[in-house]
C-alpha cells in the first residue's frame, strides 16, 4: 500500500459488510482509515443504513454497495477487481440449526476459497479474515480453556458444522499466505478470532432481552456462575480488523499467516452474568444464584429440542436457543488472556469496558419494543 497521507488512494472491500460486525467495521474504516478512497460493501442482503451512509456519512470516500454472494466465484472476483485490501467477514453464523450443514459449509468454506481465489486472480494482496474462537473450542469433551492465548495447547475437536466450517476456512486463509497473486507479489493473510462478540446490533442479546420481557422482567439462571465465557466488544473487534488491515503491508513478515484472538477489557464472567451487565439496567433480573434446573435435566431438554427440530423439519423450522451444542458451549469455560495483537501491531482497545458497557446499555434501552 502506497504511503498517501494526503491523497486517499486505497480501495477496501468488506464482505458481509451489512452484518452485525460488518457494519461496525464499515463505520470504523470510514472514521479511522484516512487513506481510504473507496469502500466496497459486499453482502447478500444490503441494509438501508448503507444508503444513508452513501449520501450523508461517508465524507469524501466513495461507498459502493454490492449485492452479491460469496459462494459465487464470479461475483466475488468482479467485486474485488482493483481493491487493495479485503476484509472477509461474511459468514453463516448458525449454531441453532437454521441452515443445513451443507449450506454452512458452502458459505463459510467455499465462500472463503472464492475470496482467496479472487485475491489471486485480481492481484489483491491483503486479506483479513474474521475467524472465531470456536476454531479452537470449546471442544466436544468440555475441556476448559482458562485465560489461554494463541499458543496454549488445547485439543480442538469439532463436530458441529459451524466450528468445523470456521476451522477449515481459517486453515485455507493461513495456507494462502505467501501465494503469488496476479502481478507476481505475495498475498499476505491474517485471521482474527473473536470470542463471543457483544454490543449494538447483537441478535442473541436482543433475543434474551425480549425473552426477559416476556417473562415479566425475569430470566432464569441456566449456567453456573463459575463458568467463564470470553466476550469482546464489537467496536474493539472492528478496530482490530482496521488496524490489522493498516499494518499488514509494513509488518508482512511478522503478521502474515498469523492468528490473533480478539480481546479487550471486558470482564470474565459466565455468559448469563455478563449479559446481565446490560440487561439489568434495562429492567431484567436473573433469578437464582445457582442454575434452577440440574444439568442432566437441561441436557435432556436440549436433546429433546434437537429431536423435535429433526421431527418438525419437514413442516416447520424449530430453532430454540437451547440445544446440545449451545448448552455445551455455555457450560464450558473458554476465556482468553493474551497480548499478541499488542506486540505484533500495537493494538490497544479503542473502547474501555465502561464505554462498551454504556454503549450496549444505551442500545438495549432504545431498542424497538424496549421497556422504556
Ligand atoms: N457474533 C459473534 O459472536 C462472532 C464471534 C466470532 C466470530 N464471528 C464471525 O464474525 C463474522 C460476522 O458475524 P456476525 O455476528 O456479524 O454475523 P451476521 O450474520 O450479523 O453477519 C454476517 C453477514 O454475512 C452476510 N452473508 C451471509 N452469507 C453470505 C453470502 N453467501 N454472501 C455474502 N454475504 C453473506 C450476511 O448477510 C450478514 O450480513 C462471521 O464470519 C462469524 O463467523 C462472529
Ligand atoms: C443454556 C442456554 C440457555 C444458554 C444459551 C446461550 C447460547 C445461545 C450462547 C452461549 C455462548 C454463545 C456462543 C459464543 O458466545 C461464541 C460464539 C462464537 C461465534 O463465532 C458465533 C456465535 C457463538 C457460537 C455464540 C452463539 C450463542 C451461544 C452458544
Amino acid at each position: 500500500m502506497a504511503d498517501s497521507a494526503q491523497v486517499p488512494t486505497l480501495v477496501y472491500l468488506v464482505t458481509g459488510g451489512c452484518g452485525f460486525l460488518g457494519e461496525h467495521i464499515v463505520r470504523m474504516l470510514l472514521e479511522r482509515e484516512p487513506r481510504l478512497r473507496e469502500l466496497r460493501v459486499f453482502d447478500l442482503h444490503l441494509s438501508s443504513w448503507l444508503e444513508e451512509l452513501k449520501t450523508e456519512g461517508a465524507g469524501p470516500v466513495q461507498v459502493t454497495a454490492i449485492q452479491g454472494d460469496v459462494t459465487q466465484a464470479h461475483e466475488v472476483a468482479a467485486a474485488m477487481a482493483g481493491s487493495h485490501v479485503v476484509i472477509h467477514t461474511a459468514g453463516l453464523v448458525d449454531v441453532f440449526g437454521k441452515a443445513s450443514p451443507k449450506t454452512i459449509h458452502k458459505v463459510n468454506v467455499q465462500g472463503t476459497r472464492n475470496v482467496i481465489d479472487a485475491c489471486v486472480q485480481t492481484g489483491t494482496r491483503f486479506l483479513v479474515y474474521t475467524s472465531s474462537m470456536e476454531v479452537v473450542g470449546p471442544n466436544t469433551k468440555g475441556h476448559p480453556f482458562y485465560r489461554g492465548n494463541e499458543d496454549t495447547p488445547y485439543e480442538a475437536v469439532h463436530r458441529h458444522p459451524y466450528p468445523c466450517s470456521k476451522a477449515l476456512a481459517e486453515q485455507l486463509v493461513l495456507e494462502a499466505n505467501g501465494r503469488k497473486v496476479n502481478g507476481g507479489l505475495p498475498l499476505v493473510t491474517c485471521a482474527l478470532r473473536p470470542t463471543g462478540i457483544y454490543g449494538e446490533g447483537h441478535q442473541v442479546m436482543r433475543d434474551f432481552y425480549h425473552q426477559g420481557l416476556r417473562f415479566g422482567g425475569r430470566l432464569f439462571r441456566a449456567v453456573p456462575a463459575s463458568v467463564e465465557h470470553g466476550r469482546v466488544y464489537v467496536g474493539n473487534v472492528a478496530w482490530m480488523h482496521v488496524l490489522v488491515a493498516q499494518e499488514l503491508e509494513q509488518r508482512a513478515a511478522l503478521m502474515g499467516g498469523q492468528v490473533y484472538f480478539c480481546y479487550d477489557k471486558s470482564p470474565y464472567k459466565s455468559y448469563e452474568d455478563f449479559n446481565m451487565e446490560f440487561l439489568n439496567p434495562c429492567g431484567i433480573r436473573l433469578i437464582g444464584t445457582h442454575p434452577l434446573l440440574p444439568y442432566w435435566l437441561l441436557a435432556l431438554l436440549a436433546a429433546l429440542n434437537a429431536l423435535l427440530q429433526w421431527l418438525l423439519r419437514p413442516l416447520v423450522l424449530y430453532t430454540p436457543l437451547l440445544n446440545p451444542y449451545t448448552l455445551a458451549v455455555a457450560n464450558t469455560t473458554f476465556t482468553v488472556s493474551t497480548n499478541k495483537a499488542q506486540r505484533h501491531f500495537g493494538y490497544k482497545p479503542l473502547f474501555s469496558w465502561e464505554e462498551s458497557r454504556a454503549r450496549t446499555i444505551h442500545w438495549v434501552q432504545t431498542m424497538e419494543g424496549s421497556a422504556r
